[in-house]
């Protein structure tokens, strides 16, 4: 158990040039990526101590609002937990800055895709949105796993209001920390084979992803193609991430 002054301490904690490393990525490459093969990877966003500190809260159960243990659901073998309210710096921070670049890529795909909702420039108005329709429950979540452990295939839907890309960051070292435990995208096109997409990151890298769906450029226009994503079995050791979801959950 952690004490509770080193809680408050997570809580508080600055992490400094976030916002900066944020705007300093190269979006139009992320743009690129994200049309061309449905996600896009950031390298190296948090530090090594950020990763290490975001992980070693774990256990730190006064952060959390729930626990879920993947195979009880049916989700998979691990656990995870959903930050509480006050999110902790660093978690408010990747969600508040990572938002804003986002929203004309989330709005220029549901235009593409025939859908009407459109999203905000701001995150917190987003939220407000988001609250005003009862879902007022954060999503950030810190997942863990252990050897044997794997992610089932999944789409992170909680209510009505979804915004379209979300990000997971790695905070392990990978063949270092774990091996195995994959990160993976599946993209099931209508009347069409699926198609699988690993997607390799080292310590502090994000990958952003779409949430349910995204558009794809045919002979005749764009067509939706549903995605999900999981991770594949690890091989040993421990893996854990950090996953920043923009809508709230009922
Ligand atoms: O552990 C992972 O890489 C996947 C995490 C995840 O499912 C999420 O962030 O929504
Ligand atoms: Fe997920």
């Amino acid at each position: 158990m952690v004490s509770g002054a080193s809680t408050a301490a997570v809580r508080r904690r600055r992490a400094p040039g976030l916002p900066e490393r944020v705007a300093a990525l190269d979006w139009e490459r992320i743009a690129t990526d994200l049309d061309t093969h449905g996600c896009a990877t950031v390298g190296g966003l948090l530090s090594p101590a950020e990763c290490l500190e975001l992980a070693e809260c774990y256990p730190s159960d006064a952060l959390f609002r729930s626990r879920v243990v993947m195979a009880r659901h049916g989700f998979g073998r691990g656990e995870y937990k959903y930050f509480a309210w006050p999110l902790p710096d660093v978690v408010s921070q990747l969600r508040t800055t990572l938002y804003p670049p986002l929203v004309g890529i989330a709005n220029r795909w549901n235009e593409a895709m025939g859908l009407d909702v459109r999203y905000p420039d701001a995150h917190a108005a987003f939220l407000e949105r988001c609250h005003e329709a009862g879902q007022t429950r954060p999503t950030p979540l810190l997942l863990r796993y252990g050897e044997g452990d794997y992610n089932c295939l999944h789409q992170d839907l909680y209510g009505e209001h979804v915004f379209p890309l979300q990000v997971a960051f790695l905070l392990s070292v990978p063949g270092a920390d774990f091996t195995g435990g994959e990160f993976v995208l599946t993209e099931q096109r209508p009347r069409m084979q699926s198609r699988a997409e690993v997607v390799p990151l080292g310590q502090g890298d994000g990958v952003i992803f779409p949430v349910h769906h995204r558009p794809v450029k045919g002979t005749r226009g764009y067509y939706r193609v549903n995605m999900r994503h999981g991770v594949s079995r690890l091989r040993s050791g421990q893996r854990h991430t950090v996953g920043i979801i923009f809508h709230d959950a009922r």
